[in-house]
């Protein structure tokens, strides 16, 4: 788990995840090989442009300007007009993390060596990262396909001194960062400004982190459905292998497995029903719907993930210059709305299994919205009436998320970009399902919890029948107030999301 090292081979997922939160630090690989065949693609794109070769971007204006001759004493000015005229993204900024994991995919999708640029700048953007002077990225206002132009403008501004960065916690001008830093500007050479700009970079960094919260998630989901199911008294059988053994889904079948481990002891003398309703009954088969999705996203962010992913595109060793599409980003568009989807009917399940806890006409026993007052306090007090409605409003916003970003293509830029992906858009999405979808989470864990303390002071068996992991996992909620009278849960609910967000527990092996 040492150095992330980038241009010794494919990256995966949990690379770009570990330096954008910090755990394992960033380098370029610094056998001479890889450093010749980066620089052998720079030399290559000199020469053609040496030889009087057209090269889109570079000898044209950019875009649908590309019937635009440029002469060549305006050349070297070009890369840092394209900065600036898409110095115009808004909305929020990207976080640190965020950050960090759009700077990885950059660098590793230039550092393929098919994009025509010097080492220089490999080293600069791994310097922005071993630094840490992040560019301040606007989230909004690209269409994702000619990449992610004018949020990744702002990786290339910061590259050259030009607009905020923010260094140590403070947003400073990006060169004055560069200098307390120890970094120069750059001077971007002929293309340097469009291999920076014209690719996936931000999407797929976004894809990256979204993917690991949604790993989390699924495992999350299955051992709160375990509690879930001992708190209700619901039927283990459920999840029963054999069962699940008729049905080759893998994800239905890890989930059945867990929950069915977790629940431990013989079901027949605790199940009140002979069948549980569906958000307990069918939880394996939608948690497993997003168990078996996470491989083909999987598969597609890491595809884009180690793409070059620029355009125009040249391979100096077989002496050819490529203009195509690598920018358009519909893989990940489609990942990430899928991946939402997935997510957000976890969102829609706990809220579900939610509603069964709260309720004394269907959670087989317990009181009213799991409240713990008994006696004269009994009538003023609502225990989580308030949580489970919150609960429904994030769920509901979750839901309304899912309507699919990749089918709003646009034409735009004078029809030159006539077909786009929208695939930031689809991973930013994902991005707020997933904390809603987590917030989720964290109404039902303080349901479950207060649901089996209850359990327990009834002397009901169910809760000692936990497997040791559930058990473990339920003991580590000792912190949580036992609900008697009426308090805030705000405060509670921000470090359960905490936990969440952290992946404070290790869920099955
Ligand atoms: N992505 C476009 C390039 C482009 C760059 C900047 C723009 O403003 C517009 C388009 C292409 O390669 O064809």
């Amino acid at each position: 788990m040492g150095t992330v090292t980038v241009g010794r081979g494919p990256l995966c997922i949990e690379d770009v995840v570990a330096v954008a939160t910090g755990s394992r630090p960033l380098a370029l690989d610094r056998d001479p090989a890889f450093r010749a065949r980066i620089q052998a693609g720079a030399d290559f794109l000199a020469a053609l442009l040496e030889g009087g070769t057209e090269v889109y971007g570079v000898t044209t204006g950019y875009g649908d300007s590309c019937t635009t001759a440029v002469p060549p004493d305006l050349v070297p000015e070009l890369p840092a007009h394209l900065t600036r005229y898409h110095g115009c993204g808004l909305g929020r900024i990207l976080d640190e993390d965020e950050t960090l994991a759009v700077l990885v995919a950059r660098l590793n999708s230039l550092a393929q060596g098919f994009s025509g640029v010097r080492w220089e700048l490999l080293e600069a953007l791994e310097g922005l990262v071993a630094r840490r002077v992040l560019p301040r990225i606007p989230a909004e206002g690209s269409v994702g396909a000619s990449g992610d132009l004018t949020p990744l403008s702002y990786v290339a501004a910061t590259l050259i001194g030009e607009r905020e960065a923010t260094f140590r916690g403070e947003v400073r001008p990006a060169r004055e960062a560069l200098a307390e830093a120890g970094l120069e500007p750059l001077r971007l050479a002929p293309k340097e400004g469009l291999a920076i700009m014209n690719g996936t970079a931000v999407m797929t960094g976004l894809a990256c982190l979204a993917f690991h919260r949604a790993e989390y998630l699924e495992r999350l989901c299955c051992r709160l459905t375990a509690l879930a199911v001992a708190a209700l008294r619901g039927n283990r059988d459920h999840f029963h292998p054999r069962l699940f053994a008729l049905k080759p889904h893998a994800g239905p079948r890890a989930a059945a497995a867990r929950i069915h481990g977790d629940l431990g002891g013989p079901a027949e003398d605790l199940a009140v029903r002979l069948q549980d309703r569906y958000s307990i009954r069918c939880a394996p088969h939608v948690i497993g719907v997003l168990g078996d999705a996470l491989s083909w996203v999987r598969r597609d962010v890491e595809n884009e993930l180690n793409s070059a992913n620029d355009n125009p595109l040249l391979d100096p060793v077989d002496g050819l210059l490529l203009h195509g599409g690598h920018f358009y980003g519909g893989h990940i568009a489609f990942a990430m709305d899928g991946l939402k989807t997935a997510v957000a009917n976890l969102a829609d399940l706990m809220d579900r299994q939610l509603a069964l806890l709260v309720d004394a006409r269907y959670n087989n026993g317990l009181p009213q919205n799991l409240s713990g007052s008994r006696g004269p306090r009994a009538p003023i007090n609502h225990g989580l009436k308030a949580v489970q409605i919150g609960a429904s409003a994030w769920t509901a916003e979750a839901l309304k998320l899912t309507l699919p970003a990749s089918v709003f293509s646009r034409s735009t830029e004078c029809h030159n970009q006539d077909k786009v992906s929208m695939g930031t858009i689809s991973a930013r999405d994902c991005l707020r399902v997933l904390e809603l979808t987590e917030q989720v989470a964290a109404a039902l864990a303080l349901a479950v919890v207060q649901g089996l303390r209850l359990r327990d002071r009834q002397g009901d068996p169910a809760p000692g029948r936990l497997a040791p992991g559930a058990r473990a996992f339920l003991e580590s909620f000792g912190w949580l107030p036992f609900l008697e009278e009426d308090l805030p849960l705000d405060t509670t609910l921000r470090a359960l999301l905490a936990s969440i967000r952290n992946h404070d527990w290790s869920l099955y092996p």
